[in-house]
């Protein structure tokens, strides 16, 4: 489902409601609420919301489990780190355990063997056979990559692991990254893309031809949970079907 806002702060207000609600029903259900963040310049509104009223008083905190959707392989103090700006805009400042939070970082260790004890972690946090996140909110680059699944790379053929690490060489930087068959156990995952610079990308993933290998938005396909795009008119500017 395609969700159109006139601008960045109507759809970051009705995101926070999404995650407060999504948050409550799960925990409702299950006892837990279990997320994983986007990192990106998409989500900082959002994030922000969250660590202000009324929605900081809204969500299960002490019930809530944090995990990260994809890393930029830095330390948490580097800039770059998606880690730290969820940490800054709104993880330090509302009150879930910190021992519910799950960076993709840690010192001495290679990320390909991070990317494995990640996904040990997730294995113990989920049962096996299920490993279905609550929610999980994924910004979108205007290249059409979600996550760090990027175009043309060998992460976007892999069918068994949970959580990959490789080598981006455009960036010159290692990326961590939930895989498309994990990502798509999900629940509810929700888009977030604003701005005319992802007019052409948010065209070509949900209108244009499937070729994920251009446009690896296009492998979110959730398994029985739901889809959800949250985008601004600018970003929407080139859909047919929203007009
Ligand atoms: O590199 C990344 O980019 C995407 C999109 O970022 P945005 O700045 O266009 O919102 C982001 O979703 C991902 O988490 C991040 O690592």
């Amino acid at each position: 489902m395609i969700k159109i806002f006139e601008d960045k702060a109507q759809l970051s207000k009705e995101a926070a409601a999404l995650f407060v609600k999504t948050a409550q029903e799960a925990v409702e259900k299950n006892g837990r609420f279990t997320v994983a963040l986007t990192g990106g310049s998409s989500p900082v509104q959002l994030y922000s919301l969250l660590a202000q009223q009324p929605f900081v008083e809204q969500v299960p905190w002490k019930q809530t489990f944090i995990f990260w959707g994809d890393e930029r392989w830095v330390p948490l103090t580097d800039n770059l780190s998606n880690a730290r700006m969820a940490t800054e805009t709104f993880l330090s400042k509302v009150p879930v355990p910190p021992e519910q939070v799950y960076p993709m970082w840690s010192e001495n260790v290679e990320p390909e063997a991070f990317a494995q004890q990640y996904e040990k972690l997730l294995q113990q946090h989920f049962d096996q056979e299920n490993p279905q996140f609550d929610l999980i909110l994924l910004g979108m680059g205007d290249d059409g990559h979600t996550a760090s699944l990027f175009p043309g790379t060998e992460v976007l053929h892999e069918a068994s692991r949970w959580v990959q690490a490789y080598f981006l060489a455009p960036q010159s930087m290692y990326r961590v990254t939930l895989t498309a068959p994990l990502i798509n156990q999900a629940k509810k995952i929700v888009f977030l893309t604003f701005g005319q610079n992802k007019a052409d990308a948010l065209y070509e993933v949900l209108e244009g031809e499937r070729n994920p290998e251009k446009y690896p938005s296009q492998l979110i396909q959730p398994k029985n949970g739901e889809v959800l795009w949250f985008v601004d008119e600018s970003a929407a500017s080139r859909l047919k079907k929203s007009k």
